[in-house]
């Protein structure tokens, strides 16, 4: 497994060693020891899959108590997926590490607890399957603007053909609850 630095420390992108043979390919997509050699010493309580088609945009999400952190990556087509550091406490507060996944490159990457996440899909349909490491608390979720203009995030198509009511309703950084 190759670390790949992104914009923020703590936000790892991950690119898996990846077997090919005339069949196909194989990689690990997770391994608990291997992980905890990298200093993803997480547990994984519940997995996520999702289907959407090119342009939307998921997110930015949240739980503000059971905190997620988050294994993600791309098993068909192809993202911009985004991670927004909210803990007040963190020297980068604020600070947006911004990468593409595709199922190509099959990288993932680790989020940590305490950051809001999404995506826009920029292939013509993408799923996207992730691990957290708490469980889905709806009563909890809060959504960081995905256009938050003090954000400054580079979203690679422009505005987003698909919103959530929820997502079209998300907060900016500066209304946001935060973590201490
Ligand atoms: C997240 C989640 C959702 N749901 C149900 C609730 C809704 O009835 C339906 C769609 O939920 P939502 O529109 O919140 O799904 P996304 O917009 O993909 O949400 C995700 O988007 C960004 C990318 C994230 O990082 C979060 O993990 C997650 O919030 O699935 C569940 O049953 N369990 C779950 O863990």
């Amino acid at each position: 497994m190759q670390v790949i630095e992104t914009q923020h420390p703590e936000v790892l992108l991950l690119r898996p060693k990846v077997f090919g043979d005339a069949r196909g390919f194989f990689f690990e997509s997770y391994n608990r020891k291997a992980f905890a050699e990298l200093g993803i010493d997480a547990e994984f309580v519940q997995d996520n899959h999702s289907r959407s088609a090119q342009g939307v945009l998921r997110g930015l999400h949240y739980q503000i108590s059971q905190p997620q952190g988050k294994l993600v990556r791309v098993a068909a087509g192809e993202v911009f997926d985004v991670a927004v550091d909210l803990r007040r406490s963190s020297p980068h507060f604020g600070r947006v590490a911004a990468f593409r996944l595709s199922a190509e490159t099959h990288e993932m990457a680790w989020i940590p607890p305490g950051f809001a996440h999404g995506f826009q899909v920029l292939s013509d349909y993408a799923e996207f399957l992730y691990k957290t490491t708490d469980y889905y608390a709806p009563q909890f979720e809060r959504c960081l603007l995905w256009n938050d203009p003090a954000l400054d995030i580079a979203w690679p198509l422009d505005g987003a053909s698909l919103l959530s009511a929820k997502d079209q309703a998300g907060l900016p950084l500066v209304e946001c609850e935060v973590f201490a």
